[in-house]
């Protein structure tokens, strides 16, 4: 663990029982600073700085092509599989700058896993999608053992008892929000510290959202969770802290409360109240 105690902004003030503020840490899983983001020569952010807390989730929300994808993409290396994309300053995920010379990207992904817009299982079984990732990064010792990965998986991302007696039947064969939810499993199944979703929901229907907006909320217990959405309403549903962007820039980070019923800047507030967007 980092020792963020000399960090004024990783701190929360609270109150003793003499009416002094006291400072206490906050656990913070994702720390960035100065992080800017070229494609080729076209600058997408400009020296954005946040700090994520861990079980908890913090939404991305702005206009099409503020960078919110671009900026979720930093924290697990995606950016670097585009040619074009260059990204400068430092992502700390748990207190280790995931840009350092020494780092796998591919043991970042495994740390920090992701979700994409339209569910994408392999071509594989449902038991395989999930077991895929657990076997690759040698996490299970024996065949029970990965059997126990995956079911444990599938439970925690609300799909056990909806796949338990096909396990053996194509993922591709579920529907549009089980397949999301077995791309969840096959995300938890490598024991993540962080869990990224890009418009998670934006390729389902409404019963669908509302079972994946339930599970973000249960997940959150365990993990740190940032999503990108469109969608206000569900930023304010499923979200403790949301990130306001724009033109690149970090606008204001702030409680969902805060930035929903109050924010500082008038783009938030243009924007929420759906002047643009
Ligand atoms: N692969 C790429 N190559 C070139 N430019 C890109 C690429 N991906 C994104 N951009 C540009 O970077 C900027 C930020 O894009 P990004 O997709 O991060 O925004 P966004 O806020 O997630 O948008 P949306 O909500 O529409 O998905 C935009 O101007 C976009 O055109």
């Amino acid at each position: 663990m980092v020792d963020f105690s000399i960090e004024p902004s990783a701190l929360n003030s609270s109150r003793t029982a003499s009416g002094l503020p006291t400072a206490q840490p906050v656990d913070y899983k994702i720390t960035a600073r100065n992080v800017s983001v070229f494609y080729g020569e076209k600058q997408a952010l400009f020296s954005v700085g946040i700090d994520i807390p861990d079980r908890s989730v913090t939404a991305f929300i702005g206009p099409s092509g503020c960078g919110k994808s671009t900026f979720l993409r930093c924290f697990n290396r995606m950016n670097d599989t585009i040619a074009s994309a260059r990204v400068k300053g430092e992502i700390l995920v748990q207190g280790k700058n995931i840009y350092g010379p020494d780092v796998d990207p591919v043991q970042v992904r495994a740390r920090v896993g992701m979700v994409f817009q339209k569910p994408n299982p392999f071509p594989k079984t449902i038991f395989e999608n999930v077991a895929y990732g657990p076997r690759i990064h040698g996490l299970a010792k024996s065949k029970s053992d990965l059997e126990e990965i995956v079911v444990k998986s599938l439970q925690r991302a609300g799909l056990f008892n909806e796949v338990k007696d096909r396990l053996d039947g194509e993922g591709t064969g579920l529907s549009g929000g089980q397949q999301q939810r077995l791309c969840i499993a096959r995300a938890i199944a490598v024991s993540p510290e962080v869990i990224l979703m890009d418009e998670p929901c934006s390729a389902l229907d409404p019963i669908a959202t509302a079972k994946i907006e339930e599970l973000i909320d249960e997940l959150r217990e365990n993990y740190c969770i940032v999503i990108v959405t469109h969608n206000m309403q569900q930023a304010a549903r499923v979200s403790q802290r949301t990130a306001f962007f724009h033109l690149g820039y970090l606008v204001e980070e702030d409680t969902t409360d805060q930035i929903f019923m109050n924010p500082k800047d008038k783009r938030t507030q243009d924007y929420i109240t759906g002047r643009f967007g």
